[in-house]
This record gives structure tokens, C-alpha cells and sequence, in this order.
């Protein structure tokens, strides 16, 4: 399924000097988030940083939402992950997209202008109306969770 999402350019760098988000392969289900800074940064082991991304989107659309996720080298070498674990983005945001970047490592990590840090995955959602009962008619889990079938 593709969606069409209506994006500003708010860093004039995105498009020239580097490009904007695009999916890398056919199928991939990421693009690429860049950490659109004036000046590189370093990360302490444990801090946290809100970066600019150089784009607003505008979704628009009540059946779909984005995520923004560690990339996966970045998260599981460097440690370099969502300081809060998954940025969800609504339909109705239009301000400037940003990362929350959290060296969750033992290293410090340098962050370049234009580096690709995290990224972004347009999801379908629901939306929920509760309508409320007493009782629910019993599933098979039922009220069982939080590991009550075991590991093995
Ligand atoms: O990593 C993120 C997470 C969120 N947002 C933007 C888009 C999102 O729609 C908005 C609000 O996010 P959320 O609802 O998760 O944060 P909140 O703390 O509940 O803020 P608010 O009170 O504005 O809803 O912030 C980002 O740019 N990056
Ligand atoms: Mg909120």
C-alpha cells in the first residue's frame, strides 16, 4: 500500500546537500531519518537529545499514524537508540519532526549534520470506540497473561 504524505522541507541542506527520506530498496519498510544539526554533537553514555530532522509531515489521514525506531545497527552496536523508545507521530501533527536520540551505551557517540539516525514507518491504525458491557464471553486466554504459559 502507499500513502501520499504531505511533507515541508524545513532545512534547506535536505534535497541538496543530503536527501530527503526515501526507502532504500523496493521493499524496505523504513526510511532513513537524518539529524539535520548545526554543528556535530557528542552523546554521553545516558543523555539524551532532541534533534531536528529538517522536515514537517502532515498526515492527515485518520487510518494512519508513523513510528520513528532505532535503526538497527546503530541501536544494537552503538547503542544509539529513541530516548522515548518509539516516537509515534499522529495524523494531525504538523510541527517539525524530531528524534529523540539517547545513548543508551557505555560510549560516548559523535553525531554528524546529516547522519541517518533513526527511522520513520507509516502504520495503519484503528481507531477505538469503546462500548462498554459487564461481562465479556470467554476467550481462550481469558484473564490469563504475563507469561502463564510458560517459557518452554
Ligand atoms: O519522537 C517523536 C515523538 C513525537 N513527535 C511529535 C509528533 C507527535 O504527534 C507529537 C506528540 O507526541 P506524543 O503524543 O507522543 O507526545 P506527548 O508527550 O503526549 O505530547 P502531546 O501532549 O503534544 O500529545 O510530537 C515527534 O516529532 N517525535
Ligand atoms: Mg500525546
Amino acid at each position: 500500500m502507499t500513502a501520499e504524505i504531505e511533507l515541508k522541507r524545513l532545512d534547506p541542506r535536505l534535497g541538496s546537500e543530503f536527501p530527503l527520506p526515501e526507502y532504500a530498496t523496493a521493499l524496505s519498510a523504513g526510511m532513513d531519518l537524518r539529524a539535520m544539526l548545526d554543528q556535530p554533537i557528542e552523546l554521553a553514555p545516558g543523555e539524551a537529545q532532541l534533534v531536528p530532522t529538517g522536515i514537517a509531515i502532515h498526515i492527515g489521514n485518520p487510518g494512519l499514524c508513523a513510528v520513528i525506531l532505532p535503526r538497527s545497527g546503530l541501536g544494537h552496536k552503538q547503542g544509539l537508540v529513541m530516548g522515548n523508545l518509539v516516537g509515534l507521530i499522529d495524523a494531525d501533527y504538523q510541527g517539525p519532526l524530531m528524534v529523540s536520540l539517547w545513548n543508551r551505551g557505555r560510549f560516548a557517540i559523535t553525531i554528524t549534520p546529516g547522519d541517518r539516525v533513526a527511522q520513520l514507518v507509516f502504520l495503519p491504525v484503528a481507531r477505538a470506540v469503546f462500548r462498554q458491557v459487564d461481562e465479556f464471553e470467554r476467550s481462550a486466554r481469558g484473564e490469563g497473561g504475563f507469561g502463564h504459559t510458560g517459557v518452554r
